[in-house]
């Protein structure tokens, strides 16, 4: 077993490859091309957060069998490129979720009390004590978006500065709110007015990304404080400069950036923010604990071991997984179909399988429903394996049941999605051997082919709607492969369901919300 390490991680995790018997070359920083030359002789590569492990990589590693993230975020690995060609990748998301959550506080109490600039102004000879007054946490509100491992850590840290914590994350359970003593805001605008502190704690994924940005600037207190620990980009970068300029926000402390490494950011600029170089898990303890953890990972996944923490699992052979390759497909897109319409937080899952899927093990399928359920919040982190462990930590029943009885569909796949306010309901059956269809959404019937990019719409069902929908598409250059319109009474609402070409901007969602008789507007992502 040959493995290659191109960042550095603890010697402790250098050692436990060593002692399983592998071949292990440390190459800390090695350049892309000389990465790109050596690649094919190694059957794993560890990397931390800034070797990119793309499709050019993947082609020249015909040997590769295993990716080893040395920490948490995978956004520098393409998990699909590795998926395909049997690759397994893992990571260490818990090893080092405390050294963030300190980091993060590390900032925000370094920039409110300007304690860098004060370092540099003394170590440049000047004992100057006039300019440095900073604000207390004591009493203060921080929002902190995404409770999910590290800001509950945050949370209950800054619960002991005095602090009353409130937080945006709609994807978890009451539950959890009340467990870390935390107020739940249904909506991120009442969490950026009510702050004098704000910090992020989400993944990087579509809806996230640019989430602090000019409009939350605009509702935000002046002289709000804004911690970044976790993706560069979840704070707009170039709306934070604007914002600190304009004195809306008084300090920021940034330890990402959309670009990495970066020396040019008009952040470093600004004194009123205190940056580092992407140190959240830089600790002793985290990387100890990262380096170990990542080090028996990669040997479990080179020996063929089942691997908790393995992020894709293309390790799925088994022949009664084959039979039903084509309903963990339709299980995956029927979870997916929930966060991607709907924002609440979920209590329970139920998966009803009527007529000849009931008389199969199904549990791998509910598996693949989840794992699509919590995919578009959690990003790639949640696979076949932890997806029942992920649905119980955050508080998620998960039921099965069956009947044999045959209805309208030789096999039907029903996730009953129950929330504090109310149950959502989608459908769907196998066609032929392997053709998912969605056959039902919230008791709209339908016979739709899911493809990656989808539409749905709520309308008032009244005459025009589809034409307005279509000439509004057809000017936007947007293909429309197929159209559905389903009703539950003449006259009232109807819901359309449109397979689409390629994806469409907020901005042409927002137009078509803008038709009259449209009440919402949703765009799907498989
Ligand atoms: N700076 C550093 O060195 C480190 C950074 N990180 C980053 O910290 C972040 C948080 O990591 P964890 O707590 O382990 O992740 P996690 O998966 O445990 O929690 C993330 C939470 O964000 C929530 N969320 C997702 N989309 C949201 C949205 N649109 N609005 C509000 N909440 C949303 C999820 O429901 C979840 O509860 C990640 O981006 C990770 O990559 C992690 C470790 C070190
Ligand atoms: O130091 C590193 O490897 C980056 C840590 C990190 O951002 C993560 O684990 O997500």
């Amino acid at each position: 077993m040959k493995i290659l390490v191109t960042e550095k991680i603890a010697t402790k995790g250098i050692d436990a490859m060593l002692q399983s018997g592998a071949i292990v070359d440390e190459m800390v920083g090695i350049n892309r091309e000389h990465l790109l030359e050596i690649i094919a002789e190694y059957d794993a590569l560890v990397v931390r957060s800034v070797t990119k492990v793309d499709e050019e990589l993947y082609e020249r590693a015909g040997n590769l069998k295993v990716v080893g993230r040395a920490g948490n975020g995978i956004d520098n690995i393409e998990i699909e490129g590795a998926t395909k060609r049997g690759i397994i990748v893992v990571n260490t998301p818990d090893a080092n979720s405390v050294s963030a959550a300190e980091m993060s506080i590390g900032l925000l109490l370094a920039s409110c009390r300007n304690i860098t600039q004060a370092d540099a102004l003394l170590r440049s000879k000047v004992w100057d004590r006039k300019g440095f007054k900073g604000i207390e946490l004591n009493g203060k509100t921080v929002g902190i978006v995404g409770l999910g491992r590290i800001g509950s850590l945050v949370a209950t840290r800054l619960q002991a500065f005095g602090m009353k914590t409130i937080a945006y994350d709609p994807y978890i359970t009451d539950e959890r709110f009340k467990k870390f003593g935390v107020e739940k805001k249904e909506i991120l605008e009442d969490l950026v007015r009510e702050s004098d502190f704000i910090t992020l704690h989400t993944p990087k994924t579509e809806e996230t990304f640019g989430m602090i940005g000019e409009e939350a600037f605009r509702i935000a207190k002046k002289g709000i404080v804004v911690v970044n620990c976790a993706r560069g980009g979840i704070v707009d970068e170039d709306a934070l400069v604007k914002a600190i300029e304009d004195g809306t926000v008084a300090y920021a402390g940034i330890d990402v950036l959309v670009q990495e490494p970066n020396t040019t950011s008009p952040l470093l600029e600004l004194k009123n923010v205190v940056n580092t170089p992407h140190l959240g898990a830089d600790t002793v303890e985290a990387q100890d604990n990262v380096g170990i953890t990542i080090a028996e990972e990669v040997i479990s996944a080179l020996r063929g071991e089942m691997v908790p923490n393995a992020v894709n699992l293309p390790t799925l052979h088994h022949q009664e997984v084959d039979g039903l390759r084509a309903f963990l497909k339709l299980g995956e897109t029927l979870g997916r179909l929930y966060h991607q319409l709907e924002k609440e937080a979920v209590k329970q899952v139920e998966v009803v399988y009527s007529g000849e899927i009931a008389k199969q093990e199904t549990e791998v399928i509910t598996l693949a429903v989840l794992k699509g359920l919590f995919e578009p919040v959690l990003m790639e982190r949640v696979n076949y394996v932890n997806a029942m462990l992920t649905a119980k930590q955050r508080g998620v029943m998960v039921t099965e049941s069956k009947t044999t009885e045959i209805g309208n569909y030789l096999n039907l796949v029903q996730v009953r999605i129950i929330t504090n306010k109310k149950e959502y309901t989608y459908s769907g059956t196998i066609f032929g051997k392997e053709e998912p269809r969605i056959v039902e959404v919230n008791g709209f019937e339908f016979d739709v082919s899911p493809t990656k990019y989808m539409l749905v719409a709520e309308n008032q069902d009244q005459p025009g709607m589809i034409g307005q929908i279509g000439t509004l598409l057809g000017k936007r250059n947007i293909n429309i492969a197929t159209m559905q319109v389903s009703r539950n009474l003449k006259g009232k609402n109807a819901m359309m369901f449109l397979t689409i070409d390629s994806e469409v901007s907020k901005e042409e969602k927002e137009q078509i919300k803008n038709i009259d008789g449209i009440s919402r507007i949703k765009f799907i992502k498989l």
